[in-house]
């Protein structure tokens, strides 16, 4: 597995507000990190294995000041130090890891997916990887037991690229993906549209008449209900598909099934009973492609650009929404998702008593580039209307089905 691969390295940052996540640890891989911060100006975390060694990579972040030139050289001394105790196989090793991508090498037609490495949860044969491989067919995976861990994995630079479900069109919103969005400060690079085919797989030897039961992600349950409720098994929500059938070939159970990819099917040697189990075989599920650095956004190819906002104040949401329709920009999307750090506002009325609000963020897909004019003066008027604007992204739309 790529994470277990890499015993070590350091990612870096010219700013300290890039990383922003505050809890490190990659608990599933047995990789601690030390965060080793200098000054305001540069930002550089050493992610070190008990087991096999540090390694370090030089940053090149640019410090301004005669003090931070001090600091940084300091440490440099320190990292330089660091370094000397690595066994010298280590450093070898250290040639063969992939840099982390710049910004060119994420720009929409440049890259052909060789080597870069994505980032997603899920175990391998999940419908999430199948995702990456359709964004880079080259791409190396990276599994990961959350989508907090997804995300850290390429904000560590263990990732290029995270993928990650935003919504389908049975379920609507992937609402864990819409939160983790503003809790990191990563960029929608692109995005991947999937057809789900679901089958229903057993152990060797099981037929479907023995299945007493069913596990898989809620959603592939969901999903395949009609063929599902035929066989009438009792279902069990797990955490994705691939790990139901990861679980289901290590374990002796010869009266319980799982919904997953044929993928998972041939990586774990179970075998597929049926095959395009799923109610709707026009289901799509959409994934977002994140990344460190955002892309150049153009305009020779249909892009879309992703928002989140908030606001305050009596018919503000129709102004802020008439900021587009004025430019005849197309809304592909909105959804509003509570404010968690200020759920409740208290609006004192001394007649009616006092009003408690639920405080919103509004995320907002429109149907045009930031390299256009009028995506630009939209987002000028939006950003006085707004008490809090970021823009998530801007990307080419998956038009391949
Ligand atoms: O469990 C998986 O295989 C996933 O990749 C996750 C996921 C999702 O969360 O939407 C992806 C596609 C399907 O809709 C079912 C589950």
């Amino acid at each position: 597995m790529a994470l277990k691969a890499v015993v070590g390295l350091s990612v870096y940052s010219t700013s300290q507000s890039q990383l922003g996540a505050s809890d490190l640890s990659f608990k599933s891989y047995g990789v601690s990190c030390n965060r080793v911060r200098d000054s305001e100006r540069i930002c550089r975390w050493v992610i070190c294995n008990s087991f096999s060694g540090l390694y370090v990579n030089r940053a090149t972040g640019s410090v301004e000041d005669e003090n931070s030139s001090k600091q940084t050289a300091e440490l440099q001394r320190l990292i330089d130090q660091t370094s000397k105790n690595v066994p010298r196989r280590l450093h070898q090793d250290l040639g063969s890891l992939q840099r982390p991508l710049s910004a060119t090498d994420l720009s929409a037609s440049s890259n052909d997916g060789s080597k870069v490495r994505i980032s997603y949860k899920g175990a391998p044969g999940a419908y999430s990887e199948y995702a990456a491989f359709k964004t880079s067919p080259n791409c190396e995976t990276v599994p990961c037991d959350e989508f907090e861990d997804a995300f850290k994995a390429v904000e560590l630079c263990f990732a290029d690229k995270v993928v990650l479900p935003i919504e389908t069109s049975f379920a609507g919103s992937t609402n864990c993906t819409y939160d983790l969005l503003l809790r990191h400060k990563l960029h929608i690079v692109g995005e991947v549209q999937l057809a789900c085919d679901f089958c229903l797989l057993a152990r060797p030897g099981v037929g479907a008449e023995q299945l007493k039961r069913v596990l898989s992600h809620p959603l592939a349950l969901a999903h395949s209900d009609v063929f599902l409720s035929k066989l009438g098994i009792t279902r069990e929500s797990v955490d994705d598909t691939a790990g139901a059938a990861q679980f289901l070939a290590s374990s002796n159970l010869w009266d319980s099934g799982v919904v997953a990819s044929a993928r998972a099917a041939d990586i774990y040697g179970l075998n597929i009973l049926a095959k395009g189990i799923q109610d709707d075989s026009n289901n799509l599920t959409r994934f977002l492609v994140l990344a460190r650095d955002p892309i150049i956004p153009r305009a020779d190819r249909p892009f879309k650009t992703s928002i989140v906002f908030t606001l305050e104040g009596p018919g503000i949401l129709f102004k802020a929404l008439a900021v587009f329709a004025l430019r005849d920009i197309n809304l592909i999307k909105i959804e509003i998702r509570p404010e968690r750090k200020h759920p409740l506002r208290v609006v004192d009325d001394s007649n009616n008593g006092s009003a408690k609000y639920f405080d919103s963020l509004f995320y907002i897909d429109f149907e045009a580039s930031m390299a256009e004019p009028r995506a630009q003066s939209a987002l000028g008027q939006l950003q006085e209307l707004a008490t809090f604007l970021r823009v998530l992204g801007c990307y080419p739309m998956d038009t391949m089905l």
